[in-house]
This record gives structure tokens, sequence and C-alpha cells, in this order.
């Protein structure tokens, strides 16, 4: 169902040879993933990730790729995309953009334990930190100005208790975005969307990250907080683990120290964190795509969240 674009093995065998990866031998279209259409191939060389892009254009597509081969250069545990003869890593297939990427071994870790969040936390700081010479810039296109865009919209399908969480919230968010504390922080391209099944794992060793389509520029953070509740918490509550937060954060820290700005910005960027998956959510429940054909997730889940890190306060960050 989520192979929106169709490629068989001829399709592969006619496109492939200008990746210098020899003979295309195998297609398997990959059910999981509702954004592109995404196959494994074996090819002379070995296994790879093929992705037809679905929603993203030729123009939009370089920053993530680009970003991802940057970051792979650099030793981070990324997929690497294949360059063809030209070094083109974007290309056209059946009229969409596509490109080819390396296969990362293992199984997204559904239910991580503090060795799993440690090993998240310590490649999280090591791809900030090899980002930072990253040539192009991108805004986190689901940043503050998609928060103001986007909270009108679905406030009306809320209740009167969500309405008043939202508009609260909104207003605590502006402020914080406005403050000193706010501007010192170290910003550069994140992830964004670092979930428990945007990583992979060989048994307990981090094999990557992946699914790089929400990056952007913005407070690594943020990118922090996306990944803390996601990670770090009881799924039933959203309520944080504290031996899984501090494995994250002291990873973290070993690798990139936290400022002191950080630290006072910590609660609120939770906060910020749990929002913006919370908008997101509402979003894709109450105004689906036309051709949406997966179910939606839960916003009740972000709203939680939110709801536990306005009440209580979350470890310090060092
Ligand atoms: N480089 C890779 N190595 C190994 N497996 C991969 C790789 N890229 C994607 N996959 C597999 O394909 C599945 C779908 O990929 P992905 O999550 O990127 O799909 P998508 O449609 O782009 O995004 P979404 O998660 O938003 O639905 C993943 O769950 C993973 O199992
Ligand atoms: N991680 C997002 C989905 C988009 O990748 C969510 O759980 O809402």
């Amino acid at each position: 169902m989520a192979v929106f674009t169709p490629v068989t093995l001829d399709d592969l065998i006619q496109w492939i040879p200008p990746f210098s990866l020899g003979k295309a031998l195998a297609i398997r279209g990959i059910s999981s993933g509702i954004e592109n259409s995404n196959f494994f191939i074996d090819t002379e060389r070995g296994e790879y990730v093929l992705t037809v892009f679905e929603n993203l254009s030729f123009e939009q597509l370089p920053f993530y790729l680009e970003l991802m081969r940057h970051l792979a250069q650099r030793g981070v545990l990324v997929p690497a995309p294949i360059a063809n003869q030209q070094d083109q890593i974007i290309n056209p297939l059946h009229g969409k953009p596509a490109a080819i990427v390396t296969k990362l071994e293992g199984d997204c870790q559904m239910a991580p334990a503090p060795v799993h969040c440690a090993a998240v936390g310590a490649m999280l700081a090591k791809m900030h930190l090899a980002a930072q010479d990253f040539s192009i810039r991108q805004p986190n296109l689901r940043g503050l100005p998609w928060w103001r865009e986007t909270a009108p919209v679905v406030r009306p399908y809320l209740p009167a208790d969500g309405q008043q969480l939202l508009r609260d919230e909104m207003a605590f968010q502006e402020a914080f975005a406005a403050s000193d504390t706010y501007r010192q922080l170290p910003n550069g391209p994140v992830h964004a969307d670092l979930f428990r099944n945007n990583v992979m794992f060989n048994g307990n060793q981090l094999s990557g990250f992946f699914d790089f389509y929400f990056a952007g520029c913005d407070t690594w953070l943020f990118d922090l907080a996306v990944t803390v509740n996601d990670w770090c918490i009881d799924l039933a509550t959203g309520k944080l683990d504290i031996a899984r937060v501090r494995a994250m954060l002291d990873a973290y820290h070993a690798v990139r120290p936290f400022s002191v700005a950080e630290q006072a910005a910590w609660q609120p960027m939770l906060r910020a964190g749990a929002l913006r998956f919370w908008l997101s959510r509402l979003y894709d429940f109450y105004l689906p795509r036309a051709a949406e054909m997966l179910t939606p997730h839960d916003p009740g889940h972000f709203e939680r969240i939110l709801r536990q890190r306005v009440a209580h306060p979350a470890p310090n960050l060092y």
C-alpha cells in the first residue's frame, strides 16, 4: 500500500547503470512509510534503499540529501546517498525525483532501554557538531511561524480545555522565542523528527538515523527535546522515565557540553517539542490531505505530553 510509484526490476535495470553499482538483481517494495515509495534493491555491489519522492520536488530535495551526504562523510551514522558518474544524487525516475542510499542494518528499537537512549544522545550531539559547516540553510518548516498559522486552524475542533491549553502555550512559546535566553541557544541543521521509528539498531548498537525529511535549521536543544519526548517516556502517560532521560542527556553532554542558556531553556523547550507534534497531529487528524490512506497519529498523545511538561519539571540537562 505504501508503494505509490511502482518500479519493476526491468525499470531498475534500465535506470541504474550510471551509479556504478553493477547490475540490479532484485527489488522489493517496503510497506511501511506514508510519504514516499521506498524499495530495498539488491545490486552486484550489495543492498541499498531506493526512494521515489512523492511530495518533495527537485528544488526542495538537495537540502535533505546533501545534508545526509555531508553527515555521512563526517562519520555520522546516516544513510549515505549514492552519486552517479556526474556526482548527482537526485535523479528522475518515472518523472519523479529519486535517490539511492546505503541500507542501515538492523531494526527500529520500539522499547528502548537507557543503553539505546545513550547511543541516540551521543550520535545526536555528534550530528549537531558535524552539521555546523553545512552550507545550505533551510529553516525548520514546522517551527514557530508554522505554529502561528496552524494553531487558529485547528483550535475550533478542540473542546474548551484544549482550546485554552493551546492559547496559553502559544502565548508562552511566543514569549520564550522572544527572550534573551532563546537568542543565546546554539543552532544549526537538526533532524527535528528523531522518533523511535527513525533510528536503526543492530542489537544494542546504533546503526543510523534516517528519514531526514523534516530536517531544517533550528536550535540544537529543540532537536533534543523532540527526541527526549519520544525516546524517554512512558508511552501510555507521557511521563518522563528518569533513567532514560539521564542516559540520553549525559551521553549528549559528554560529546557536546550544554551551555548555561540551554539549561535555562530546557523546560520551555520540552514544551515546544510537545506543542509542535500536538499541532501537526491535530492538523493531520482534522484536515487530512485528500489522498491520505493511513490512520493519522493520535493528537491526544502529545496533548498529554504537553500537560505533563507544564505540570512537572524535567531533570536538569547536566
Ligand atoms: N536507509 C535505510 N536503511 C534501512 N531501512 C530503511 C532505510 N530507509 C528506509 N528504510 C525502511 O523503510 C521504512 C520507511 O522509510 P521512511 O520512514 O523513511 O518512510 P517515509 O514514507 O519516507 O516516511 P514516514 O516515516 O514519514 O512514513 C522504514 O521504516 C525502514 O524500515
Ligand atoms: N513523528 C511524527 C510523524 C512524522 O514523521 C509523529 O509521530 O507525529
